[in-house]
């Protein structure tokens, strides 16, 4: 018997860290997903371990579940329906378990995922064993939302086995929760978001949960339809980099310049929706295609010049923006900035050869560059060898 879930990663068009203090944002899931598959052993197999394997980093950790009861608290107050913060005695436990397992100093940003995964499996499945396999096509850390991924689709494969979610287990390939179950997958994964991002606003858990394009403020989502062809070209810096840290400088710097900052939030609360609008505007023609165009790039430019205020861009992220303005082509950055990953607007009417000249550049800088479908599909879930 298994079960398994996919998330998607996300882009950020525009209002990233300004949605942490209450400014709206705008995001779109891409067609890179994030799996966990999860495995259950038979009665005569004896196996009382939970074991999580983590595929693309060759890494695999293992617990008995009799320590794992041992070392965490009870957690007898915690139900399913009502998705709960970790708390700080159960971080401590979870960290002496993850702690256990030397994580390779290079691997080390990976201990917070682990954790996340105690939390969510403990929380939601209880002490019970089973094997966890994880798989991503999105790279680790590089702002496109894995974190989210992750959280959403491990969340969905624990919830899809508890008495929350009503699905139908003999339907072949992938299959879409009811609005209530995506609620409670999302509110799951934040809380596995605030061990990994530390103070998440909830946008990338929400998109990788819901899919397509959302407006997110406070919270609350509003769905985004469009016929508006979209392309974006994603250029990781390569540069590795920490939401969690990243997202308190921006807090710090909040505290130490406090006017100027809410005016800066102010100014991209004002540019997601503006942005929110212009891409819903119904396209009549080639025309109108082009003048959405040029606004959502002029948009993009003063979101990335607001971030810059803020404290998150970075040289290579720099690099890149002078890169692309030299062909007349719009940037920002897209997640928590600091290197990671970069968008620019590909206009509909751009040439081929100029894109092939811009990736070339990028690349010489040892830069990677790739285009991802925008707006699919959120979580979705699958079963195997249930009868
Ligand atoms: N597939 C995965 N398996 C295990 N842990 C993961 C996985 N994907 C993400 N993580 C955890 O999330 C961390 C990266 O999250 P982080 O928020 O820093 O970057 P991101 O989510 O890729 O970018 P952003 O939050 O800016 O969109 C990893 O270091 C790891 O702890
Ligand atoms: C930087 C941030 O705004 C987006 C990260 O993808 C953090 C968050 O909203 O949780
Ligand atoms: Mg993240």
């Amino acid at each position: 018997m298994e079960v398994r879930a996919r998330a998607p990663g996300k882009i950020i068009l525009a209002g990233e860290h300004a949605v942490v203090h209450g400014s709206t944002a705008m995001a779109a899931a891409i067609d890179l997903y994030t799996y966990v598959s999860l495995g259950f052993p038979t009665p005569n197999e004896n196996d009382d371990t939970l074991k999580l394997h983590l595929k693309d980093m060759d890494l695999e950790f293992s617990w008995p579940v009799g320590k794992i009861k041992e070392v965490i608290p009870d957690l007898g107050s915690v139900t399913v329906s009502s998705p709960t913060p970790c708390s700080l005695e159960i971080a401590r436990a979870i960290s002496i378990l993850v702690e256990e397992h030397k994580i390779p100093e290079a691997k080390v940003g990976l201990a917070s995922g682990v954790s996340a995964f105690l939390w969510l499996y403990t929380a939601i499945h209880g002490c019970k064993p089973a094997k966890a396999v994880v798989t991503s096509e999105l790279p680790l850390g590089s702002g496109l939302g894995s974190s989210a991924a992750f959280c959403v689709a491990l969340s969905a494969a624990l919830l899809a086995l508890s008495d929350s979610v009503n699905l139908d287990f003999s339907h072949q390939g992938w299959q879409v929760f009811g609005e209530s179950e995506l609620e409670l997958v999302n509110k799951w994964a934040l809380e596995g978001e605030k061990i990994i991002h530390g103070k998440p606003s909830g946008i990338d858990n929400t998109v990788s949960t819901y899919g397509n394009m959302i407006k997110f403020r406070s919270g609350e989502l509003t769905r985004i339809n469009t016929n508006m062809p979209l392309k974006m070209l994603i250029t990781n810096t390569k540069v590795g980099r920490n939401t969690k840290a990243l997202v308190a400088g921006v807090s710090e710097r909040t505290l130490r310049h406090p006017s100027a900052m809410s005016s800066v939030f102010n100014a991209v609360d004002s540019i997601s929706n503006e942005m929110a609008s212009v891409i819903q505007a119904p396209v009549s023609d080639d025309l109108a295609i082009t003048e959405k165009e040029e606004k959502l790039e002029e948009l993009m430019e003063m979101n990335q010049g607001l971030l810059l205020c803020m404290g998150v861009s970075h040289a290579s992220i720099e690099t890149v923006l002078r890169t692309t303005l030299k062909y007349k082509l719009s940037s920002k950055l897209t997640g928590a900035g600091g290197g990671g990953c970069v968008l620019t607007l590909l206009p509909t009417l751009l040439s081929g050869s100029v894109v092939d000249k811009v990736v070339s550049e990028l690349e010489s800088n040892g830069f990677q560059c790739f285009t991802a479908g925008i707006g699919g599909n959120g979580m979705e879930i699958s079963f195997t060898g249930f009868s």
